[in-house]
């Protein structure tokens, strides 16, 4: 009997051993992408080179380090001041877009997102931009988007090229303080099957909300087009109200203020509101970008971010970097940081990357297989690796434990 334990403990061991998050095995585990900007992510060389390119002298940093450093500190200010946090935040963004305003600079920062997300293990990913904020230099919409598909495609092949596979599809952004969305969206429907897979607004959310732009968005669903919305960021559950049931998004970006419809009482039990029954029934995906919330004062903390309870209430949670550059972070870095404040394990990982390759706006054949050929065997591999570990010369928990299961 207490040998039976003894293996039983061992065999738990072994499998929970098998399905740690470390570092390593994060960053190998394929990973799906879907709220990430393109003009949140560019590589500080990058914008130092394209900046000397088109004359563009206001960077406060001509160091590659030292504007890594000053695009992370710029963007964690808003949160550490407790200001208007995501209005500060999106400053940044002045100097990323004012070295976007070419096709070759397009093109360029497109293939290498493309690279550097494969590196970082990730197999899809939808990264999006507003077309909107990259014509001052003349180019056109049309332009604009074919440029970035180009990179895009230019970054698949290279990717592939290192060994590492990756799909990536475009999603056209319009700027929610500005008029544009019904051109935006048109734009998105043009290029569809072309590159683009679906629409979204941003930018500064308190004072804009999302039903300014509701013809955008019923042109978008009598085309059976995709959308998603940024809500609930920086305003409560309003804007995520708004979001579904006026404007009728298939997701949320972010969606953490969703937490203000959910009681969480002191014995432990928990109560859903309306609106957020409605989100989890539904089962409408929430793109959730921790660091960025907590830059933008969304959340407090890695531990406090309201992540760790919905993913207990099985809400369809995905996680996601938003921007790169300002947050200093990778989507495997995102991932960390959950494993460290969570306990995360590999099954929890794979549970979020399920949840996010369901979510995504390519067709459900597409989705089905990249969950059942790349995830999941992607996924089994890593947590099969203990069973080729060199031999100890110890007895063989391994062997024993197999044994007691069989
Ligand atoms: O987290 C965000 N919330 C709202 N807007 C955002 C966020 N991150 C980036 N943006 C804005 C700034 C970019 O210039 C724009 C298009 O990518 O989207
Ligand atoms: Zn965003």
């Amino acid at each position: 009997m207490e040998k039976t334990s003894q293996l039983t403990n061992q065999l738990e061991h072994t499998l929970g051993d098998a399905a740690s998050a470390t570092p390593d095995r994060i960053r190998r585990a394929p990973k799906v992408l879907l709220h990430d900007h393109l003009d949140g992510g560019l590589r500080p060389e990058t914008i130092i080179e394209l900046a000397q390119a088109v004359g563009y002298d206001n960077l406060p940093e001509t160091d590659p380090k030292r504007l890594a450093a000053w695009f992370r500190d710029a963007a964690d200010a808003p949160a550490k001041e407790g200001g208007a946090g995501l209005v500060r935040y999106l400053e940044t963004f002045t100097h990323t877009c004012a070295v976007m305003q070419t096709r070759d600079a397009l093109y360029r920062v497109a293939a290498e997102c493309a690279e550097d997300l494969a590196a970082d293990g990730v197999v899809y990913a939808e990264i999006r931009y507003a077309p909107e904020q990259h014509l001052e230099a003349g180019l056109t919409l049309e332009e604009v988007v074919e440029a970035v598909n180009e990179g895009f495609r230019e970054g698949e092949r290279r990717a592939l090229a290192a060994g590492h596979r990756i799909r990536v599809g475009a999603l056209l952004t319009a700027m929610r303080h500005a008029a544009r969305s019904q051109e935006i969206a048109e734009l998105a429907n043009r290029y569809r099957d072309l590159g683009v897979v679906g629409f979204d607004i941003a930018g500064a959310e308190a004072g804009f909300p999302p039903t300014r732009h509701l013809d955008a968005f019923e042109y978008l669903k009598r085309e059976n087009n995709h959308f998603t919305i940024h809500a609930g960021e920086a305003f409560g559950l309003p804007s995520i109200w708004q979001a579904i049931q006026w404007c009728g998004a298939d997701r949320l970006g972010h969606g953490v203020r969703l937490i203000d419809d959910i009681h969480v009482s002191q014995d432990g039990s928990v109560k859903l509101g309306r609106l957020a029954s409605y989100v989890r029934d539904k089962r409408i995906p929430l793109e959730m970008c921790p660091t960025s919330n907590l830059q933008t004062g969304a959340a407090d903390s890695y531990h406090e971010h309201p992540i760790g309870l919905l993913r207990r209430l099985h809400f369809r949670v995905t996680v996601n970097t938003d921007n790169r550059l300002m947050s200093g972070t990778t989507l495997s870095q995102e991932f960390g940081y959950l494993v460290d404040a969570f306990g995360y394990t590999l099954d929890d990982l794979l549970w979020f990357t399920v949840n996010a390759m369901k979510s995504a706006f390519i067709p459900f054949d597409e989705r089905l297989a990249m969950i059942n050929d790349v995830i999941k065997p992607g996924y089994a591999e890593l947590k099969a690796e203990w069973l080729f570990r060199p031999a100890t010369g110890q007895p063989g928990v391994a062997s024993g434990s197999a044994a007691e299961r069989d």
